[in-house]
């Protein structure tokens, strides 16, 4: 998987600095570059637009000064209005070097453009209510506003509001993407993020999720080789034909469909095999070419589909367990290897009430299981066993329709039977199922993703 830009919790960032530090950075030259950086951006975008700085006391707020001298340099007229006293020796010398006055957070006017310099990394609870509602009214009166590292009142870690929490235009991450720039709520309170480099080196476990950079058959090619994929078919035909269908766009060379019920829908494409029976299923899976399986998808959660489960569960095979899977399905019977795709519910009632961000429960659901955990939701957060993790986030909401859950379950089985790399697999598949529905545009049905597909897959080649 490509590595996307890196995401260090509070902590790591703090540790990352230190190693700065140690190296001998110079602790306020990092702070004027973290400064310089923003500037440059809020400049660009802006010009000459009137701007209101609100600088918090810690190094957030130092960030603050450093970004209102700069930009006051370039001839915009900045105002700054502090909360409380400037606390740290570099905050205190970004302070000294604003020259201009410092207004009381009570009592500025607003200006159209705000910036939110009052806390970063350091937020340890929410905002004074005065304080967070003199924020939400003063970013609700600019045009344009912006929030340097995090907007004030979020949890950097977890995502979660600690206090009330206005919409950002441009949220402006130093050095690295933090969990809350990516994971809901908070992250819907930023329309645009940028992240400004400023040195921190990359860290090479937790990313955000990237484009992946997929591979066109060659002259060599042939439907074996490219992947075969078999879907197990329960008692709901619609969502294992969904599965698919999605697996047969998905790049694999061929899908069969080991049906229950013995009915032939769908593309012709997609060979259906009548599975209806545990036996016949067994016979079905006893096939050395098949690349991936996948069950859960209208499995049902009955002693019949317990028992298609259990033969699917001792087949070898490199195996997607979705939907009815995971209802049925106890840790301790998890292949080493498999891919999980479990959204909230199911991911409750399998791992149970995990502490931690959704970061942090996806990492230790996978190092527990063994497998590759797609913990879905309008954050997607994969995780391995090794401790990697890539976090999809901003999906369309429109995904939250039927079906959608059995269009991704299907690539994830495509897209493993053409890399034979889970965690590789998991993050394409979940790319392109948001492409898809992206390409999709509104309200659209399970369906339509099917018809997006090949375009989203023909923009990564
Ligand atoms: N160390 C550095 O030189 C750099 C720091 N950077 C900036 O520094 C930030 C982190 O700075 P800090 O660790 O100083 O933390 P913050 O500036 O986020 O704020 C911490 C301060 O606020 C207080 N505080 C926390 N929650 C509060 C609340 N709800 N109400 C009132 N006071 C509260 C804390 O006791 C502490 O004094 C980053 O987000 C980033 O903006 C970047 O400029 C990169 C360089
Ligand atoms: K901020």
């Amino acid at each position: 998987m490509t590595a996307g830009t890196p995401i260090l919790t509070a902590a790591q960032m703090r540790d990352a600095e230190q190693a700065l530090f140690d190296a001998g950075v110079d602790d306020y030259g990092l702070m004027e570059k973290a400064g310089a950086a923003a500037a440059e951006i809020i400049w660009r975008a802006g010009g000459h637009r009137d701007t209101l700085l609100l600088c918090g006391p810690g190094n957030n707020g130092g960030d603050g000064f450093v970004i209102a001298r700069l930009l006051r340099g370039r001839g915009v007229p900045v105002r700054v209005a502090a909360l409380g006293t400037s606390g740290t020796v570099s905050s205190r010398r970004a302070l000294a070097a604003w020259d201009g006055p410092v207004e009381d957070l009570a009592t500025a006017a607003p200006a159209t453009q705000l910036v939110d310099a009052l806390f970063g990394t350091g937020l340890s609870r929410g905002l004074d209510p005065a304080v967070a509602a003199r924020l939400c009214e003063l970013t609700g009166a600019a045009s344009r506003s912006y929030a340097i590292d995090l907007p004030s009142g979020v949890e950097t870690d977890s995502g979660a509001l600690l206090s009330a929490v206005p919409h950002f235009g441009v949220c402006i991450a130093l050095g690295a993407l933090k969990p809350a720039h990516l994971l809901y709520p908070a992250a819907d309170y930023v329309a645009r993020l940028v992240c400004a480099d400023i040195g921190i080196p990359a860290s090479d476990r937790v990313h955000r999720l990237m484009p992946p950079r997929l591979r066109a058959p060659g002259a060599a090619d042939h439907k074996y080789a490219r992947g075969l994929v078999a879907v197990v078919g329960g008692a709901m035909t619609g969502a294992s034909l969904l599965a698919a269908q999605a697996a047969a766009r998905s790049g694999a060379g061929m899908v069969r469909r080991l049906a229950a019920d013995g009915l032939r829908h769908g593309a012709d494409a997609i060979v259906t095999q009548d599975a209806g029976t545990v036996e016949a299923l067994g016979c079905s899976l006893d096939d050395g070419r098949l690349a991936s399986v996948l069950v859960g998808p209208g499995l049902g959660r009955d002693a019949v589909a317990r028992a298609r489960l259990d033969m699917v569960l001792g087949c070898g095979h490199r195996l997607v367990l979705d939907a009815d899977a995971l209802t049925l399905i106890g840790i301790e019977e998890i292949p080493d290897g498999a891919i999980l795709t479990p959204h909230e519910g199911e991911f409750v009632r399998l791992f149970g009430d995990l502490p931690g961000s959704k970061i942090d429960r996806a990492r230790a659901a996978a190092a527990r299981s063994g497998a590759v955990i797609i913990y879905k939701g309008a954050d997607s957060v994969i995780a391995a066993p090794d401790g990697r993790v890539a976090v999809a986030s901003g999906a369309s909401h429109w995904l939250s329709t039927a079906g959608t859950g059995d269009v991704l379950a299907g690539l994830v089985a495509g897209r493993l039977a053409v890399t034979g790399d889970a965690f590789a697999a998991a993050g394409e598949a979940v790319w392109l199922h948001g492409d898809a529905a992206r390409r999709a545009g509104a309200a659209f049905i399970a369906d339509d993703l099917l018809a997006t597909l090949p375009a989203a897959i023909a923009a990564r080649l």
